[in-house]
Protein backbone atom coordinates (compact mmCIF):
# COMPACT_ATOMS: atom_id res chain seq x y z
CA UNK A 1 0.00 0.00 0.00
CA UNK A 2 2.87 2.36 0.52
CA UNK A 3 2.55 5.35 -2.47
CA UNK A 4 5.13 4.68 -5.21
CA UNK A 5 7.47 7.56 -4.80
CA UNK A 6 8.27 7.93 -8.17
CA UNK A 7 4.69 9.57 -9.25
CA UNK A 8 4.91 12.95 -8.36
CA UNK A 9 1.94 14.01 -6.32
CA UNK A 10 -0.46 15.60 -7.54
CA UNK A 11 -2.11 18.94 -6.35
CA UNK A 12 -5.42 18.01 -8.58
CA UNK A 13 -6.19 15.08 -6.49
CA UNK A 14 -5.48 16.85 -3.09
CA UNK A 15 -7.97 19.69 -4.61
CA UNK A 16 -10.73 16.93 -5.31
CA UNK A 17 -10.48 15.07 -2.17
CA UNK A 18 -11.01 18.04 -0.16
CA UNK A 19 -13.80 19.36 -3.09
CA UNK A 20 -16.18 16.33 -2.41
CA UNK A 21 -15.76 15.99 1.06
CA UNK A 22 -16.26 19.64 2.11
CA UNK A 23 -19.46 21.40 3.54
CA UNK A 24 -21.60 23.75 1.83
CA UNK A 25 -19.09 26.28 -0.33
CA UNK A 26 -21.08 29.10 1.08
CA UNK A 27 -19.55 28.64 4.73
CA UNK A 28 -16.17 28.80 2.65
CA UNK A 29 -16.66 31.97 0.78
CA UNK A 30 -18.05 33.56 4.08
CA UNK A 31 -14.51 32.17 5.88
CA UNK A 32 -12.34 34.02 3.01
CA UNK A 33 -14.26 36.87 3.08
CA UNK A 34 -14.37 37.19 7.02
CA UNK A 35 -10.53 36.46 6.46
CA UNK A 36 -10.45 39.63 3.85
CA UNK A 37 -11.75 42.04 6.02
CA UNK A 38 -9.45 40.89 8.98
CA UNK A 39 -6.86 41.29 6.63
CA UNK A 40 -7.53 44.50 5.67
CA UNK A 41 -7.92 45.65 9.26
CA UNK A 42 -4.30 44.44 10.27
CA UNK A 43 -3.36 46.38 7.69
CA UNK A 44 -5.44 49.75 8.39
CA UNK A 45 -3.99 49.40 12.09
CA UNK A 46 -0.42 50.74 11.24
CA UNK A 47 -1.28 53.61 9.32
CA UNK A 48 -3.81 54.70 12.07
CA UNK A 49 -0.96 54.66 14.66
CA UNK A 50 1.20 56.68 12.10
CA UNK A 51 -0.99 59.19 11.71
CA UNK A 52 -1.71 59.17 16.14
CA UNK A 53 1.83 59.27 16.91
CA UNK A 54 2.26 62.35 13.99
CA UNK A 55 -0.84 64.40 15.58
CA UNK A 56 0.65 63.41 19.22
CA UNK A 57 4.56 64.80 18.27
CA UNK A 58 3.01 67.62 16.68
CA UNK A 59 0.59 68.11 20.30
CA UNK A 60 -2.41 67.38 18.39
CA UNK A 61 -3.52 64.08 20.50
CA UNK A 62 -6.40 62.87 18.25
CA UNK A 63 -9.06 60.98 20.30
CA UNK A 64 -10.90 59.71 17.33
CA UNK A 65 -7.55 57.88 16.12
CA UNK A 66 -7.12 56.18 19.42
CA UNK A 67 -10.74 55.05 19.22
CA UNK A 68 -10.12 54.02 16.06
CA UNK A 69 -7.08 52.24 16.58
CA UNK A 70 -9.29 50.30 19.52
CA UNK A 71 -11.87 49.13 17.47
CA UNK A 72 -10.05 48.04 14.57
CA UNK A 73 -8.22 45.66 17.07
CA UNK A 74 -11.51 44.76 18.80
CA UNK A 75 -12.90 43.98 15.15
CA UNK A 76 -9.54 41.98 13.93
CA UNK A 77 -9.61 39.63 16.94
CA UNK A 78 -13.64 39.22 17.26
CA UNK A 79 -13.23 38.55 13.08
CA UNK A 80 -10.53 36.59 13.53
CA UNK A 81 -12.09 34.73 16.05
CA UNK A 82 -15.08 33.38 14.12
CA UNK A 83 -12.89 32.88 10.81
CA UNK A 84 -10.70 30.49 12.82
CA UNK A 85 -14.02 28.80 13.94
CA UNK A 86 -15.73 28.40 10.92
CA UNK A 87 -12.13 26.94 9.42
CA UNK A 88 -12.05 24.58 12.55
CA UNK A 89 -15.61 23.57 11.48
CA UNK A 90 -14.94 23.31 7.68
CA UNK A 91 -11.92 20.98 8.57
CA UNK A 92 -13.82 18.82 10.81
CA UNK A 93 -16.57 18.38 8.30
CA UNK A 94 -14.44 17.45 6.26
CA UNK A 95 -12.75 15.03 7.96
CA UNK A 96 -15.39 13.39 9.29
CA UNK A 97 -17.35 13.08 5.69
CA UNK A 98 -13.94 11.63 4.64
CA UNK A 99 -13.88 9.48 7.38
CA UNK A 100 -17.62 8.29 7.09
CA UNK A 101 -16.92 7.33 3.28
CA UNK A 102 -13.15 5.65 4.50
CA UNK A 103 -15.18 3.54 7.02
CA UNK A 104 -18.23 2.70 4.13
CA UNK A 105 -15.25 1.36 2.12
CA UNK A 106 -13.04 -0.54 4.38
CA UNK A 107 -15.98 -2.75 5.62
CA UNK A 108 -16.99 -3.68 1.96
CA UNK A 109 -13.47 -3.62 0.80
CA UNK A 110 -12.80 -7.18 -0.73
CA UNK A 111 -10.96 -9.77 1.21
CA UNK A 112 -7.79 -9.94 -1.23
CA UNK A 113 -7.34 -6.07 -0.01
CA UNK A 114 -6.85 -7.19 3.40
CA UNK A 115 -4.69 -10.23 2.43
CA UNK A 116 -2.15 -7.38 0.87
CA UNK A 117 -2.42 -4.63 3.29
CA UNK A 118 -2.05 -4.56 6.85
CA UNK A 119 -4.87 -4.07 8.88
CA UNK A 120 -2.84 -1.79 11.13
CA UNK A 121 -1.76 0.54 8.23
CA UNK A 122 -5.71 0.78 6.93
CA UNK A 123 -6.36 1.84 10.52
CA UNK A 124 -3.52 4.95 9.94
CA UNK A 125 -4.77 5.67 7.14
CA UNK A 126 -8.22 6.27 8.66
CA UNK A 127 -6.91 8.00 11.95
CA UNK A 128 -3.95 9.57 10.60
CA UNK A 129 -4.31 10.67 7.15
CA UNK A 130 -7.28 11.94 7.61
CA UNK A 131 -6.05 14.30 10.40
CA UNK A 132 -2.86 15.62 8.20
CA UNK A 133 -5.74 16.63 6.12
CA UNK A 134 -7.63 18.42 8.64
CA UNK A 135 -4.95 20.23 10.10
CA UNK A 136 -3.78 21.27 6.67
CA UNK A 137 -7.29 22.46 6.26
CA UNK A 138 -7.63 24.03 9.95
CA UNK A 139 -4.48 25.11 10.64
CA UNK A 140 -2.65 26.09 7.05
CA UNK A 141 -5.12 26.85 4.08
CA UNK A 142 -6.33 30.38 5.95
CA UNK A 143 -3.41 31.50 7.85
CA UNK A 144 -1.40 31.18 4.14
CA UNK A 145 -4.67 33.19 2.62
CA UNK A 146 -4.24 36.01 4.79
CA UNK A 147 -0.25 35.34 5.40
CA UNK A 148 -0.30 36.18 1.03
CA UNK A 149 -2.64 38.81 1.77
CA UNK A 150 -0.96 40.67 4.52
CA UNK A 151 2.67 39.58 3.02
CA UNK A 152 1.40 42.07 -0.61
CA UNK A 153 -1.04 44.53 1.27
CA UNK A 154 2.52 45.31 3.89
CA UNK A 155 5.17 45.44 0.72
CA UNK A 156 2.55 47.96 -1.18
CA UNK A 157 1.67 50.20 1.70
CA UNK A 158 5.77 49.72 2.76
CA UNK A 159 6.90 51.13 -0.57
CA UNK A 160 4.31 54.28 -0.53
CA UNK A 161 5.76 54.95 2.92
CA UNK A 162 9.57 55.03 2.28
CA UNK A 163 10.67 52.48 -0.94
CA UNK A 164 14.09 52.95 0.32
CA UNK A 165 13.65 50.93 3.69
CA UNK A 166 11.32 48.75 2.11
CA UNK A 167 14.16 47.78 -0.53
CA UNK A 168 16.81 46.89 1.99
CA UNK A 169 14.03 45.05 3.82
CA UNK A 170 12.81 42.63 0.65
CA UNK A 171 17.13 42.30 -0.21
CA UNK A 172 17.18 40.16 2.91
CA UNK A 173 14.22 38.00 1.75
CA UNK A 174 16.18 36.02 -1.05
CA UNK A 175 18.93 35.66 1.64
CA UNK A 176 16.79 34.31 4.14
CA UNK A 177 15.41 32.21 1.38
CA UNK A 178 18.94 31.10 0.20
CA UNK A 179 19.49 29.81 3.74
CA UNK A 180 16.14 28.47 4.89
CA UNK A 181 15.06 27.18 1.76
CA UNK A 182 17.66 23.88 1.58
CA UNK A 183 16.79 23.37 5.30
CA UNK A 184 13.29 23.31 4.49
CA UNK A 185 13.59 20.18 2.08
CA UNK A 186 15.59 19.00 4.97
CA UNK A 187 13.16 19.25 7.73
CA UNK A 188 10.50 17.55 5.07
CA UNK A 189 13.05 14.53 4.62
CA UNK A 190 13.47 13.91 8.55
CA UNK A 191 9.75 14.45 9.29
CA UNK A 192 8.84 12.26 6.78
CA UNK A 193 10.94 9.85 8.17
CA UNK A 194 9.80 10.33 11.40
CA UNK A 195 6.35 9.74 10.59
CA UNK A 196 6.74 6.55 8.61
CA UNK A 197 9.04 5.19 11.32
CA UNK A 198 6.27 6.25 13.96
CA UNK A 199 3.74 4.01 11.90
CA UNK A 200 6.13 1.37 11.63
CA UNK A 201 5.92 1.58 15.87
CA UNK A 202 2.59 1.63 15.90
CA UNK A 203 2.07 -1.11 13.78
CA UNK A 204 4.56 -2.96 15.77
CA UNK A 205 2.98 -2.08 18.95
CA UNK A 206 -0.48 -3.34 17.44
CA UNK A 207 0.79 -7.06 15.99
CA UNK A 208 2.42 -7.58 19.78
CA UNK A 209 -0.64 -6.48 21.79
CA UNK A 210 -2.86 -8.44 20.23
CA UNK A 211 -0.99 -11.71 20.27
CA UNK A 212 0.71 -11.36 23.45
CA UNK A 213 -0.33 -15.23 24.31
CA UNK A 214 1.93 -16.17 21.11
CA UNK A 215 4.68 -13.83 22.60
CA UNK A 216 4.51 -15.53 25.53
CA UNK A 217 4.34 -18.90 24.14
CA UNK A 218 7.15 -18.56 21.54
CA UNK A 219 9.38 -16.91 24.38
CA UNK A 220 9.79 -13.93 21.93
CA UNK A 221 9.72 -11.22 25.09
CA UNK A 222 13.71 -10.78 23.73
CA UNK A 223 13.29 -10.41 20.28
CA UNK A 224 10.43 -7.93 20.58
CA UNK A 225 12.56 -6.02 22.87
CA UNK A 226 15.18 -5.48 20.71
CA UNK A 227 13.11 -4.80 17.67
CA UNK A 228 11.03 -2.66 19.65
CA UNK A 229 14.42 -0.90 20.86
CA UNK A 230 15.91 -0.64 17.64
CA UNK A 231 12.37 1.31 16.09
CA UNK A 232 12.39 3.44 19.24
CA UNK A 233 16.02 4.36 18.73
CA UNK A 234 15.02 5.39 15.07
CA UNK A 235 12.46 6.97 16.38
CA UNK A 236 15.11 9.34 18.76
CA UNK A 237 17.37 9.50 16.04
CA UNK A 238 15.04 11.10 14.02
CA UNK A 239 13.81 12.96 16.84
CA UNK A 240 17.13 14.38 17.27
CA UNK A 241 17.66 14.86 13.21
CA UNK A 242 14.60 17.52 13.81
CA UNK A 243 16.42 19.12 16.95
CA UNK A 244 19.74 20.16 14.78
CA UNK A 245 17.54 21.39 11.91
CA UNK A 246 15.85 23.43 14.72
CA UNK A 247 19.25 24.23 16.76
CA UNK A 248 19.62 25.84 12.93
CA UNK A 249 16.87 27.35 12.10
CA UNK A 250 16.05 29.09 15.27
CA UNK A 251 18.72 31.22 15.73
CA UNK A 252 19.54 32.17 11.87
CA UNK A 253 15.75 33.39 12.22
CA UNK A 254 16.47 35.02 15.34
CA UNK A 255 19.58 36.98 13.80
CA UNK A 256 17.41 37.95 10.51
CA UNK A 257 14.73 39.93 12.29
CA UNK A 258 17.69 41.22 14.58
CA UNK A 259 19.21 42.57 11.35
CA UNK A 260 16.01 43.90 10.03
CA UNK A 261 15.52 45.98 13.51
CA UNK A 262 19.21 47.29 12.90
CA UNK A 263 18.43 48.24 9.17
CA UNK A 264 15.17 49.56 9.94
CA UNK A 265 16.53 51.49 13.40
CA UNK A 266 19.35 52.42 11.64
CA UNK A 267 18.76 53.69 8.54
CA UNK A 268 14.98 55.04 9.51
CA UNK A 269 16.40 56.51 12.56
CA UNK A 270 18.95 58.28 10.45
CA UNK A 271 16.02 59.20 8.00
CA UNK A 272 13.88 60.56 11.15
CA UNK A 273 16.89 62.59 12.60
CA UNK A 274 17.48 64.27 9.20
CA UNK A 275 13.98 65.19 8.93
CA UNK A 276 13.04 62.76 5.90
CA UNK A 277 10.94 60.27 7.61
CA UNK A 278 7.90 60.96 10.54
CA UNK A 279 7.86 59.49 13.85
CA UNK A 280 4.73 57.77 13.03
CA UNK A 281 6.13 56.89 9.05
CA UNK A 282 8.97 54.73 11.31
CA UNK A 283 6.63 53.02 13.92
CA UNK A 284 4.16 52.06 10.89
CA UNK A 285 7.32 50.31 8.89
CA UNK A 286 8.34 48.59 11.98
CA UNK A 287 4.29 47.80 12.70
CA UNK A 288 4.39 46.27 9.10
CA UNK A 289 7.66 44.36 9.31
CA UNK A 290 6.34 42.56 12.74
CA UNK A 291 3.48 41.87 10.70
CA UNK A 292 5.39 40.12 7.43
CA UNK A 293 7.86 38.39 9.59
CA UNK A 294 4.94 35.70 11.24
CA UNK A 295 3.55 35.29 7.40
CA UNK A 296 6.77 34.50 5.76
CA UNK A 297 7.78 31.69 7.99
CA UNK A 298 4.01 30.41 8.30
CA UNK A 299 3.83 30.00 4.22
CA UNK A 300 7.23 28.42 4.56
CA UNK A 301 5.42 26.08 6.92
CA UNK A 302 2.46 26.08 4.69
CA UNK A 303 4.67 24.24 1.69
CA UNK A 304 5.69 21.45 4.06
CA UNK A 305 1.94 20.66 5.35
CA UNK A 306 1.05 20.68 1.76
CA UNK A 307 3.56 18.02 0.98
CA UNK A 308 2.27 16.17 3.51
CA UNK A 309 -0.95 16.28 2.72
CA UNK A 310 -0.46 15.71 -0.72
CA UNK A 311 1.23 12.17 0.93
CA UNK A 312 -1.85 11.83 3.08
CA UNK A 313 -3.93 12.15 0.14
CA UNK A 314 -2.13 9.62 -2.16
CA UNK A 315 -2.39 7.04 0.64
CA UNK A 316 -6.50 7.63 0.86
CA UNK A 317 -7.06 7.52 -2.09
CA UNK A 318 -5.57 3.70 -2.74
CA UNK A 319 -8.42 2.77 -0.47
CA UNK A 320 -10.69 5.43 -2.14
CA UNK A 321 -9.96 4.02 -5.26
CA UNK A 322 -10.12 0.29 -5.06
CA UNK A 323 -13.24 -1.37 -6.35
CA UNK A 324 -15.85 -2.54 -3.74
CA UNK A 325 -17.25 -6.28 -3.22
CA UNK A 326 -20.41 -5.02 -4.58
CA UNK A 327 -18.78 -3.27 -7.74
CA UNK A 328 -17.34 -6.24 -8.87
CA UNK A 329 -20.35 -8.63 -9.43
CA UNK A 330 -23.48 -7.45 -9.20
CA UNK A 331 -27.03 -7.55 -8.69
CA UNK A 332 -30.66 -8.50 -8.18
CA UNK A 333 -31.64 -9.02 -4.66
CA UNK A 334 -31.62 -12.90 -3.68
CA UNK A 335 -34.94 -14.60 -3.71
CA UNK A 336 -36.44 -14.34 0.15
CA UNK A 337 -35.80 -17.02 2.29
CA UNK A 338 -39.21 -18.58 2.22
CA UNK A 339 -38.47 -18.92 -1.02
CA UNK A 340 -36.00 -21.59 -0.35
CA UNK A 341 -38.21 -24.40 -0.95
CA UNK A 342 -38.31 -23.57 -4.85
CA UNK A 343 -34.37 -24.42 -5.10
CA UNK A 344 -33.89 -27.93 -6.76
CA UNK A 345 -30.38 -28.21 -7.45
CA UNK A 346 -28.01 -26.63 -5.02
CA UNK A 347 -24.65 -25.76 -5.61
CA UNK A 348 -22.48 -26.59 -8.58
CA UNK A 349 -18.83 -25.68 -9.17
CA UNK A 350 -18.77 -25.81 -12.82
CA UNK A 351 -14.77 -25.70 -14.17
CA UNK A 352 -13.67 -23.46 -11.28
CA UNK A 353 -9.72 -22.68 -11.57
CA UNK A 354 -8.47 -20.35 -9.16
CA UNK A 355 -5.19 -18.25 -7.65
CA UNK A 356 -4.68 -16.15 -4.94
CA UNK A 357 -2.86 -12.93 -5.88
CA UNK A 358 1.04 -13.78 -6.83
CA UNK A 359 0.51 -17.73 -6.24
CA UNK A 360 0.14 -20.67 -8.55
CA UNK A 361 -3.24 -22.24 -9.59
CA UNK A 362 -4.90 -23.12 -6.24
CA UNK A 363 -7.50 -24.58 -7.47
CA UNK A 364 -7.98 -26.26 -11.19
CA UNK A 365 -10.97 -27.51 -13.40
CA UNK A 366 -13.18 -28.02 -10.29
CA UNK A 367 -16.64 -29.47 -10.78
CA UNK A 368 -18.38 -30.77 -8.65
CA UNK A 369 -21.77 -30.30 -7.09
CA UNK A 370 -23.84 -30.12 -3.48
CA UNK A 371 -27.12 -30.44 -3.85
CA UNK A 372 -30.11 -28.99 -1.37
CA UNK A 373 -31.13 -31.16 1.52
CA UNK A 374 -27.73 -33.25 1.25
CA UNK A 375 -24.81 -33.37 3.28
CA UNK A 376 -21.58 -33.16 0.89
CA UNK A 377 -18.35 -33.48 2.67
CA UNK A 378 -15.15 -31.85 1.35
CA UNK A 379 -12.06 -34.03 2.59
CA UNK A 380 -8.31 -34.08 1.27
CA UNK A 381 -4.75 -33.21 2.86
CA UNK A 382 -3.70 -30.06 4.06
CA UNK A 383 -3.21 -26.90 1.50
CA UNK A 384 -5.37 -29.17 -0.78
CA UNK A 385 -7.80 -26.07 -1.72
CA UNK A 386 -11.00 -27.27 0.78
CA UNK A 387 -11.16 -23.45 2.48
CA UNK A 388 -10.46 -21.90 -0.33
CA UNK A 389 -13.66 -23.76 -1.97
CA UNK A 390 -15.20 -22.09 1.13
CA UNK A 391 -14.12 -18.82 0.58
CA UNK A 392 -15.34 -18.65 -3.15
CA UNK A 393 -18.64 -19.99 -2.12
CA UNK A 394 -18.15 -17.26 0.29
CA UNK A 395 -17.78 -14.79 -2.65
CA UNK A 396 -14.43 -13.79 -0.38
CA UNK A 397 -12.51 -14.14 -3.93
CA UNK A 398 -13.63 -14.83 -7.26
CA UNK A 399 -12.82 -17.71 -9.78
CA UNK A 400 -10.11 -16.95 -12.14
CA UNK A 401 -12.15 -19.54 -14.16
CA UNK A 402 -15.33 -21.20 -14.29
CA UNK A 403 -18.44 -20.68 -12.52
CA UNK A 404 -20.21 -21.23 -9.27
CA UNK A 405 -24.07 -21.71 -9.85
CA UNK A 406 -26.68 -21.54 -7.45
CA UNK A 407 -30.18 -23.19 -7.85
CA UNK A 408 -28.82 -23.27 -11.21
CA UNK A 409 -27.79 -19.55 -11.59
CA UNK A 410 -24.56 -18.12 -11.29
CA UNK A 411 -23.90 -16.89 -7.52
CA UNK A 412 -22.41 -13.63 -9.08
CA UNK A 413 -25.87 -12.64 -10.38
CA UNK A 414 -27.01 -12.58 -6.83
CA UNK A 415 -26.15 -9.24 -4.65
CA UNK A 416 -22.77 -10.29 -2.58
CA UNK A 417 -24.77 -9.59 0.41
CA UNK A 418 -28.21 -11.15 0.07
CA UNK A 419 -25.88 -13.87 -1.10
CA UNK A 420 -23.79 -14.07 2.35
CA UNK A 421 -27.52 -13.61 4.17
CA UNK A 422 -28.06 -16.94 3.10
CA UNK A 423 -24.95 -18.60 4.31
CA UNK A 424 -23.91 -19.62 7.61
CA UNK A 425 -20.43 -20.35 8.32
CA UNK A 426 -19.18 -22.39 11.55
CA UNK A 427 -14.91 -22.69 11.16
CA UNK A 428 -12.57 -24.45 13.29
CA UNK A 429 -12.02 -21.62 15.37
CA UNK A 430 -15.29 -19.54 15.23
CA UNK A 431 -14.38 -15.72 15.94
CA UNK A 432 -16.04 -14.06 18.55
CA UNK A 433 -16.38 -10.36 19.02
CA UNK A 434 -15.63 -8.47 21.78
CA UNK A 435 -19.11 -7.98 23.59
CA UNK A 436 -21.96 -9.98 25.46
CA UNK A 437 -23.07 -13.44 24.01
CA UNK A 438 -26.50 -12.27 22.95
CA UNK A 439 -24.43 -9.30 20.97
CA UNK A 440 -22.36 -12.20 19.25
CA UNK A 441 -25.27 -14.90 18.61
CA UNK A 442 -27.37 -12.25 17.03
CA UNK A 443 -24.52 -10.00 15.39
CA UNK A 444 -25.06 -8.89 11.56
CA UNK A 445 -29.06 -10.39 11.75
CA UNK A 446 -30.65 -7.83 10.31
CA UNK A 447 -34.09 -9.11 11.67
CA UNK A 448 -34.98 -8.87 15.65
CA UNK A 449 -34.53 -12.49 17.52
CA UNK A 450 -36.36 -12.63 20.41
CA UNK A 451 -35.29 -14.14 23.63
CA UNK A 452 -37.25 -17.47 23.11
CA UNK A 453 -35.61 -17.55 19.49
CA UNK A 454 -32.25 -16.92 20.84
CA UNK A 455 -33.19 -20.17 23.95
CA UNK A 456 -33.90 -22.56 21.65
CA UNK A 457 -30.59 -21.81 19.50
CA UNK A 458 -28.90 -22.19 22.60
CA UNK A 459 -30.71 -25.55 23.70
CA UNK A 460 -30.19 -26.79 20.22
CA UNK A 461 -26.57 -26.00 20.21
CA UNK A 462 -26.24 -27.71 23.67
CA UNK A 463 -25.16 -24.47 25.39
CA UNK A 464 -27.93 -24.19 28.04
CA UNK A 465 -25.87 -25.47 30.95
CA UNK A 466 -22.91 -23.39 29.81
CA UNK A 467 -24.83 -20.44 29.54
CA UNK A 468 -27.13 -20.99 32.73
CA UNK A 469 -23.77 -21.02 34.53
CA UNK A 470 -22.44 -17.93 34.00
CA UNK A 471 -23.61 -15.57 36.19
CA UNK A 472 -24.84 -12.57 33.74
CA UNK A 473 -26.23 -15.39 31.59
CA UNK A 474 -26.79 -14.42 27.97
CA UNK A 475 -25.20 -10.74 28.67
CA UNK A 476 -21.63 -11.88 29.74
CA UNK A 477 -19.28 -10.62 27.96
CA UNK A 478 -16.70 -12.71 26.07
CA UNK A 479 -13.59 -10.57 25.79
CA UNK A 480 -11.66 -9.40 23.32
CA UNK A 481 -11.86 -11.92 20.50
CA UNK A 482 -13.70 -14.26 22.59
CA UNK A 483 -11.06 -14.79 24.15
CA UNK A 484 -12.90 -15.91 27.53
CA UNK A 485 -14.72 -19.05 26.32
CA UNK A 486 -12.86 -21.89 25.52
CA UNK A 487 -12.70 -23.08 21.61
CA UNK A 488 -15.52 -25.49 21.79
CA UNK A 489 -17.77 -22.78 23.62
CA UNK A 490 -16.86 -20.99 20.73
CA UNK A 491 -17.93 -23.34 18.60
CA UNK A 492 -21.05 -23.63 19.44
CA UNK A 493 -21.73 -19.85 19.92
CA UNK A 494 -20.92 -19.86 16.60
CA UNK A 495 -23.47 -23.29 15.62
CA UNK A 496 -26.08 -21.27 17.64
CA UNK A 497 -25.68 -18.42 15.54
CA UNK A 498 -25.83 -20.40 12.54
CA UNK A 499 -29.14 -22.07 13.92
CA UNK A 500 -30.37 -18.13 14.19
CA UNK A 501 -29.54 -17.15 11.25
CA UNK A 502 -31.53 -19.90 9.53
CA UNK A 503 -29.17 -20.58 6.45
CA UNK A 504 -30.10 -21.55 2.27
CA UNK A 505 -26.65 -22.95 2.39
CA UNK A 506 -24.66 -24.20 5.59
CA UNK A 507 -21.04 -24.26 5.22
CA UNK A 508 -19.31 -26.16 8.18
CA UNK A 509 -15.28 -26.19 8.85
CA UNK A 510 -15.04 -29.55 11.11
CA UNK A 511 -17.86 -27.86 12.92
CA UNK A 512 -17.52 -30.78 15.87
CA UNK A 513 -13.90 -30.57 16.42
CA UNK A 514 -13.88 -29.33 20.10
CA UNK A 515 -16.33 -30.94 21.62
CA UNK A 516 -16.21 -34.07 23.94
CA UNK A 517 -18.07 -37.22 22.46
CA UNK A 518 -21.16 -36.42 24.49
CA UNK A 519 -21.38 -33.06 23.52
CA UNK A 520 -20.54 -33.83 19.85
CA UNK A 521 -23.31 -36.12 19.73
CA UNK A 522 -25.84 -33.74 20.48
CA UNK A 523 -24.75 -30.99 18.51
CA UNK A 524 -24.77 -33.76 15.50
CA UNK A 525 -28.09 -33.98 16.51
CA UNK A 526 -28.76 -30.30 15.93
CA UNK A 527 -26.49 -29.74 13.14
CA UNK A 528 -28.64 -32.89 10.97
CA UNK A 529 -31.72 -30.80 12.31
CA UNK A 530 -30.42 -27.81 10.94
CA UNK A 531 -28.78 -29.64 7.37
CA UNK A 532 -32.80 -30.56 6.50
CA UNK A 533 -33.71 -28.96 3.31
CA UNK A 534 -30.38 -26.94 3.45
CA UNK A 535 -27.26 -27.20 1.19
CA UNK A 536 -24.57 -28.08 3.51
CA UNK A 537 -21.17 -28.50 2.95
CA UNK A 538 -18.50 -29.67 5.52
CA UNK A 539 -14.86 -30.23 5.49
CA UNK A 540 -13.81 -32.95 7.06
CA UNK A 541 -10.61 -33.73 8.80
CA UNK A 542 -11.74 -36.90 10.72
CA UNK A 543 -13.57 -39.36 8.19
CA UNK A 544 -15.89 -40.87 11.19
CA UNK A 545 -17.53 -38.04 11.59
CA UNK A 546 -19.10 -38.09 7.34
CA UNK A 547 -19.07 -41.22 7.04
CA UNK A 548 -22.59 -40.89 6.54
CA UNK A 549 -22.58 -37.69 4.17
CA UNK A 550 -24.54 -38.13 0.83
CA UNK A 551 -21.69 -37.55 -0.92
CA UNK A 552 -17.71 -36.97 -0.39
CA UNK A 553 -15.76 -35.11 -2.86
CA UNK A 554 -11.91 -35.68 -2.43
CA UNK A 555 -9.72 -33.01 -3.28
CA UNK A 556 -5.71 -33.38 -3.63
CA UNK A 557 -3.77 -30.63 -4.54
CA UNK A 558 -6.53 -28.23 -6.14
CA UNK A 559 -8.25 -30.97 -8.18
CA UNK A 560 -11.37 -32.88 -7.53
CA UNK A 561 -10.19 -36.71 -7.55
CA UNK A 562 -12.59 -38.49 -6.82
CA UNK A 563 -16.69 -37.89 -5.55
CA UNK A 564 -19.19 -40.81 -4.11
CA UNK A 565 -20.72 -42.12 -1.10
CA UNK A 566 -18.19 -43.40 1.75
CA UNK A 567 -18.43 -46.61 -0.12
CA UNK A 568 -18.22 -45.96 -3.42
CA UNK A 569 -14.66 -44.62 -2.43
CA UNK A 570 -13.32 -47.06 -0.28
CA UNK A 571 -13.87 -49.57 -3.28
CA UNK A 572 -11.96 -47.53 -5.96
CA UNK A 573 -9.84 -44.41 -4.66
CA UNK A 574 -6.85 -44.98 -3.63
CA UNK A 575 -5.80 -42.00 -1.51
CA UNK A 576 -8.97 -42.01 0.04
CA UNK A 577 -8.47 -46.10 0.93
CA UNK A 578 -5.17 -44.53 2.61
CA UNK A 579 -7.18 -41.67 4.27
CA UNK A 580 -8.99 -44.42 6.61
CA UNK A 581 -6.73 -46.49 6.68
CA UNK A 582 -4.77 -43.99 8.20
CA UNK A 583 -7.04 -42.64 10.73
CA UNK A 584 -8.50 -46.15 11.62
CA UNK A 585 -4.48 -46.37 12.19
CA UNK A 586 -4.46 -43.34 14.14
CA UNK A 587 -7.71 -44.00 16.07
CA UNK A 588 -6.04 -47.62 17.52
CA UNK A 589 -2.44 -46.54 18.36
CA UNK A 590 -2.51 -44.46 21.92
CA UNK A 591 -2.54 -40.46 21.56
CA UNK A 592 0.03 -38.85 23.51
CA UNK A 593 -2.60 -36.18 25.20
CA UNK A 594 -6.36 -36.02 24.08
N1 LIG B 1 -5.21 -15.65 1.44
C1 LIG B 1 -4.31 -16.42 0.83
N2 LIG B 1 -3.38 -15.86 0.04
C2 LIG B 1 -2.48 -16.63 -0.60
N3 LIG B 1 -2.44 -17.97 -0.51
C3 LIG B 1 -3.34 -18.59 0.27
C4 LIG B 1 -4.33 -17.84 0.99
N4 LIG B 1 -5.10 -18.72 1.68
C5 LIG B 1 -4.62 -19.94 1.42
N5 LIG B 1 -3.57 -19.88 0.57
C6 LIG B 1 -2.83 -21.00 0.01
O1 LIG B 1 -3.75 -21.81 -0.72
C7 LIG B 1 -3.49 -23.19 -0.53
C8 LIG B 1 -4.78 -23.90 -0.13
O2 LIG B 1 -5.16 -23.43 1.15
P1 LIG B 1 -6.50 -23.90 1.86
O3 LIG B 1 -6.59 -23.15 3.15
O4 LIG B 1 -7.63 -23.79 0.92
O5 LIG B 1 -6.18 -25.42 2.13
P2 LIG B 1 -6.98 -26.46 3.01
O6 LIG B 1 -7.18 -27.69 2.15
O7 LIG B 1 -8.21 -25.88 3.59
O8 LIG B 1 -5.92 -26.77 4.16
P3 LIG B 1 -6.18 -27.21 5.69
O9 LIG B 1 -6.83 -28.55 5.67
O10 LIG B 1 -4.79 -27.30 6.23
O11 LIG B 1 -6.99 -26.16 6.34
C9 LIG B 1 -2.38 -23.29 0.49
O12 LIG B 1 -1.19 -23.58 -0.21
C10 LIG B 1 -2.28 -21.90 1.10
O13 LIG B 1 -0.95 -21.58 1.37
Amino acid sequence: MNPSDERPIRLKEFISLMHLYRPSIWLIVLALFLVLIETALSLAVPLLTMTFVDLTVESNFSGTTAVLIACAFIAQIALSGVSIYIMIYIGQILVTNLRKDLWYRVLRLPVYFYDQNSSGETMSRITHDTNVIKSFFTDQLIPFLSSTLKIIGSIVILFALNWSITLLLLFIVPISLAILKPLGKKTYKVSKSLQDETASFQGDLGRVLSDIRLVKSSIAEEAETIQGNDRINKLLKHGLDTGKIMAIISPIMTTITLLVLVVVFGYGGVQVANGILSAGTLVAIVFYMFQIMPPISQIGHFFTQLQKAKGATERINIILNEQLEADLTSRPPFKKKTETGNCTSGIQFDNVSFSYPNNNNILENVNFSANTSELTAIVGPSGAGKTTLFSLIERFYQPSKGKITYDKQCVNDYDVQDWRLNIAYVAQDSPLMSGSIRYNLTYGLNTHSTDSEIRVAIDKANLTSFIDSLPEGIETEVGERGILVSGGQRQRLAIARAILRDPRILLLDEATAHLDSHSEILVQEALNQLMFSRTTLVIAHRLSTVQHANKLVVVQNGEVTGEGTHNDLIQHHQFYQELVANQLYKQETPQLSN
